[in-house]
């Protein structure tokens, strides 16, 4: 009796059916091997990228764009690092050429500074950028600032001044390197935008706008320039352990002040500093890098936007403040 079937006189034709099945088998876990080594060697490939290459850091000075620094120099790269304040960003320079990483042959940066909001001083930023190495391997556009603050209290002056800085600043410096990168047929180009530039959230109108605004330019960029040998990363983070809601400015102007309890209690900046180096070596198009609430409703302003648009009106009435009831 044949044992696998249990049929009788059936042996024969039922090993030849389990031989096939074993060869089937075989060549699938053959192709699986093989599929795993490419996927390897594709990896240790990109790993091995970012030894000597060209990245520019903008807001490298602070949170997140200094813990980048920290990251893409002990991974071996040439920094160009970026901000407002060339004495906070000269710090930042001999902390990283103080700390010599592992085995990894690593480079003392270099600090150009300059506003980014100021329209004017861009383009000759960008031409001292590329004037440190000849060329840009990645520009990482991170800097940027918060904002808290009712629409009707708002001056137009401080939605222009977030968006100078969030959005314009970053296009100008983005377009004013571009042109070598696609001269070279190489570069990647990495915007930090937000949790908030795939949903907005009441009181942080200049804010959201400005990240929305960021995730369109650079959806648009990513298809523009693939052809040209140049990859965009759009990475989305939730909140981050920074003193990014201090710095923020609310309705007139001023300073906001306040370490937010969202912000103390977000992310370390160093693990979104990593998930940062590991988006640009995977080459990855878009990222975000939140907890499933946030998650849950990026999904849901898509597929139930009523729903979510009701549960941001209940969390603007929560947050009413007495002058304006
Ligand atoms: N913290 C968070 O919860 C989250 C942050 N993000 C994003 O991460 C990025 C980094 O913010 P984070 O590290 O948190 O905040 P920080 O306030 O610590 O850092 C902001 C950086 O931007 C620089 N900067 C601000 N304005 C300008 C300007 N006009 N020109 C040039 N540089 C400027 C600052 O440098 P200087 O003042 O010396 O010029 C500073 O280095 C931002 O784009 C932010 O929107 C996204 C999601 C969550
Ligand atoms: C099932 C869905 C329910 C809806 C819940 C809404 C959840 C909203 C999550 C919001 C996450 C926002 C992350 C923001 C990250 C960021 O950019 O932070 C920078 C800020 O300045 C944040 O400002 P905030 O005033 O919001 O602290």
């Amino acid at each position: 009796m044949c044992f696998p079937c249990t049929k009788k006189n059936h042996l024969k034709r039922c090993k030849s059916a389990m031989d096939r099945a074993a060869g089937v088998l075989q060549l699938a876990l053959a192709g699986a091997g093989v599929l795993l080594l490419y996927r390897i060697l594709v990896r240790l490939r990109a790993e091995a990228s970012l030894q000597d290459a060209v990245v520019v850091i903008t807001g490298a000075s602070s949170g997140l764009g200094k813990e980048c620094a920290r990251v893409f120099h002990a991974a071996g790269a040439r920094l160009v690092l970026c901000g407002r304040d060339a004495a906070r960003l000269q710090q930042v320079v001999q902390e990283l050429a103080a700390n010599p990483t592992g085995s990894q042959q690593t480079y003392a940066p270099v600090a150009v500074a300059f506003d980014l909001a100021d329209r004017h001083t861009v383009d000759t930023a960008a031409e001292d950028i590329l004037r440190c190495y000849g060329h840009v391997d990645v520009l990482i556009n991170n800097a940027g600032i918060s904002y808290r603050g009712a629409i009707l209290d708002t001056d137009i002056s401080v939605q222009r001044d977030v968006m100078e800085t969030n959005y314009f600043g970053p296009v100008a410096l983005t377009q004013a390197l571009l042109p070598s990168m696609v001269r070279r047929r190489s570069g990647h180009i990495v915007a930090v935008s937000s949790v908030q530039g795939k949903i907005a959230i009441p009181y942080r109108s200049a804010y959201a706008a400005s990240k929305h605004a960021t995730q369109a330019y650079f959806d648009c960029l990513r298809a523009e320039v693939e052809r040209c040998g140049v990859r965009v990363s759009v990475i989305s983070p939730g909140y981050i352990r920074t003193n990014l809601s201090i710095n923020a400015v609310t309705g007139d102007g001023s300073k906001y002040g306040v370490l937010d309890k969202n912000t103390a209690q977000g992310r370390d900046p160093t693990d979104v500093a990593r998930a940062v180096l590991k988006a640009v070596r995977q080459r990855s198009s878009d990222v975000i890098l939140a907890g499933p609430l946030p998650s849950l409703a990026i999904y849901l302003r898509t597929l139930w936007p009523a729903l979510f648009f009701k549960l941001m009106a209940s969390r603007a009435r929560k947050e009413q403040k007495p002058k304006d009831e």
